[in-house]
């Protein structure tokens, strides 16, 4: 499990191990860890070219030291010193290592400052007039821009977690120019313009190839759009463990969810091994019966008992003999079923009076109920009906959770984990919300974030195919909460070679489980499923 913090319990755990070290210790640990990093990408460290984005804080301080190591190992090191003020002894130790110092125009911690030729450079560095002078020179001059172009590696240590809102200037324009030059880029910490809390981004954000973070994994490197700048993610030991409290967020690794997973022994049958009733498709919408039923056979359940009207009942039926099908009437609801030991309610299934027949019938059964698309609408207009003693996983996008909480959508995508847990508390139940990352909330347990998301899962019906796999789980026992952080993660697994239809994740699904499954048992390491 990788557990994930906010910066202010990472400020409280790192106080309380401060206590008991001299000072500068956690510095060093910091630092000697990322020089490691940065030699390891670099490959060779002798007469390669590093410039470090060098903040006002201890992200700056980290990043000095680190420098420092790398320029006595022979790098040739240049640090913009970008903030207000500067890391003293961080930049002396750099100057001792033989690293090079450029300020920016007018900044004062410039003022000190020398250009690799030796000259001082505060408020000089703006190239001639009419010699491809750019904006971004206004702001950080033409030598800075010219050194990182001319960069292997640009090391991002301007904030850490310290930073609040959007990147000002020079920041700002010292991450774009990383992000368009050539050298491979490593943050610090955290990619700076990342909230460490949440992953929102504000504005400009430092995008980075690697991610190397101290003492504890932050959040906002787990969560989009954070994640998606952190690029491939390191944790450094510092000590912060014995220190840390209970997590707020967590992700699960491959063997977490092979611990979860639910698989068949020697006596187990069809109904043991569990029997999920799926509700879904209507007359205009067939494909999603088919994509549901698919995903919940295809993750390995029991039986599945399909009810649905005559149309998609077709199709399910030309699709899946393997599944045991009811005919529904118009208005009936699924009484006559037979017994089933958790329901998928809502693909596909319309939003008028027979869909709506359905939706309180299935909700009425005193068996976990997972609620996805269409009859989210349904319970966004009779929120009675997840009034119920058996539990609810409800699985909605941004703009149906708008809906049923009235939150809006654009605030639901901006905070999604603040979001997703108050729904969950005011709701009452399990909430898997899709997204960039999805998340599974419940009240009383930390947000569970998926690591194994991919963009390819961006195409119609596969909302379908998870609610298919998370039904399977839950009506082979697995709470809500666990079956929807498993779901998700066989899914984002089964939808990472793209280009893809849904059938496509549904069909992949036996060998996600298979590799997954036997990756463990042959002794090997898991997967990596770092980004
Ligand atoms: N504590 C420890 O034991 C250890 C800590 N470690 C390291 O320390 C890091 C945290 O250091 P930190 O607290 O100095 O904060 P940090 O992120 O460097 O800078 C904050 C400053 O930035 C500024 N600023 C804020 N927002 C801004 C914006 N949007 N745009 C522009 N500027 C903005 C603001 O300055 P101001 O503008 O107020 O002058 C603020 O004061 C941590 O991430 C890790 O790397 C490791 O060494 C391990 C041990
Ligand atoms: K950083």
């Amino acid at each position: 499990m990788r557990t994930a913090y906010t910066s202010d319990q990472i400020r409280a755990a790192e106080a309380a191990l401060m206590a008991t070290l001299p000072e500068g210790t956690l510095m060093e640990r910091a630092a000697t860890g990322l020089a490691v990093v940065c030699a390891r990408m670099l490959g060779g460290v002798y007469g390669s070219r590093v410039v470090l984005l060098v903040g006002g804080g201890d992200n700056g301080g980290d990043t000095l030291y680190a420098g420092a190591r790398l320029a006595a190992r022979g790098a040739g090191v240049d640090a913009i010193i970008a903030g207000r003020r500067v890391h003293e002894a961080g930049l002396a130790a750099l100057r001792r290592a033989g690293g090079r110092v450029t300020g920016l125009p007018g900044g004062e911690a410039a003022t000190s400052a020398t250009t690799p030729n030796g000259r001082p450079v505060a408020g000089s560095l703006p190239g001639a007039p009419g010699d491809g002078v750019t904006d971004d020179d206004a702001v950080v001059g033409g030598t800075v821009r010219d050194l990182i172009g001319a960069a292997d590696l640009i090391v991002d240590g301007m904030l850490g977690i310290g930073g609040t809102g959007a990147l000002r200037e020079p920041y700002a324009t010292l991450a774009r120019l990383a992000g368009d030059a050539p050298g491979e880029v490593v943050a610090v910490d955290l990619p700076s313009g990342v909230d460490a809390s949440s992953g929102q981004v504000e504005g400009a954000a430092v995008r980075a190839d690697a991610t190397v973070t101290f003492g504890a994994w932050k959040i906002g490197l787990l969560v989009d759009p954070g994640a998606g700048h952190a690029g491939r993610t390191e944790l450094v030991d510092i000590g912060l463990g014995p220190h840390l409290p209970e997590p707020d967020a967590v992700a699960l690794t491959d063997a977490d969810v092979v611990a979860l997973l639910p698989r068949p022994g020697a006596s187990s049958d069809k109904y043991r091994r569990g029997v999920v009733g799926i509700a879904a498709g209507s007359e205009h919408y067939t494909g999603a019966a088919v994509l549901a039923v698919g995903g919940a056979l295809r993750a390995g359940v029991g039986m599945v008992r399909y009810a649905g009207s005559a149309e998609p009942v077709a199709q399910v039926r030309a699709h899946w003999p393997e599944a045991v099908i009811t005919t529904l009437a118009p208005g009936e609801g699924v009484e006559e079923v037979g017994r089933v030991q958790a329901w998928v309610l809502g693909p596909g299934l319309g939003t008028g009076d027979e869909a709506r027949a359905i939706a309180r019938s299935v909700l009425a059964e005193d068996v976990p109920v997972l609620v996805d698309a269409d009859a989210l609408t349904l319970v966004a207009q009779e929120r009675s009906l997840l009034r119920r003693d058996a539990p609810v996983l409800i699985t909605p996008h941004a703009g149906e959770l708008s809906r049923l909480t009235g939150v809006p959508r654009e605030l639901i995508e901006a905070r999604s984990l603040e979001n997703v847990r108050r729904a969950a508390a005011e709701l009452e139940v399990t909430v898997l919300l899709k997204g960039s990352t999805t998340l599974v909330a419940r009240e009383g347990r930390p947000v569970r974030i998926n690591p194994t998301g991919s963009p390819w899962l961006a195409t119609g019906g596969t909302g379908d195919v998870l609610a298919g796999v998370a039904g399977a789980l839950l009506a082979a026992g697995l709470s809500g909460y666990d079956a929807a952080s498993c779901a998700a993660y066989l899914h984002g697994i089964a939808g990472r070679r793209g280009p893809l239809a849904a059938s496509d994740v549904a069909e992949a699904l036996p060998e996600t489980v298979r590799s997954l499954v036997n990756g463990l048992r042959q002794g090997r390491s898991p997967a990596k499923l770092d980004r």
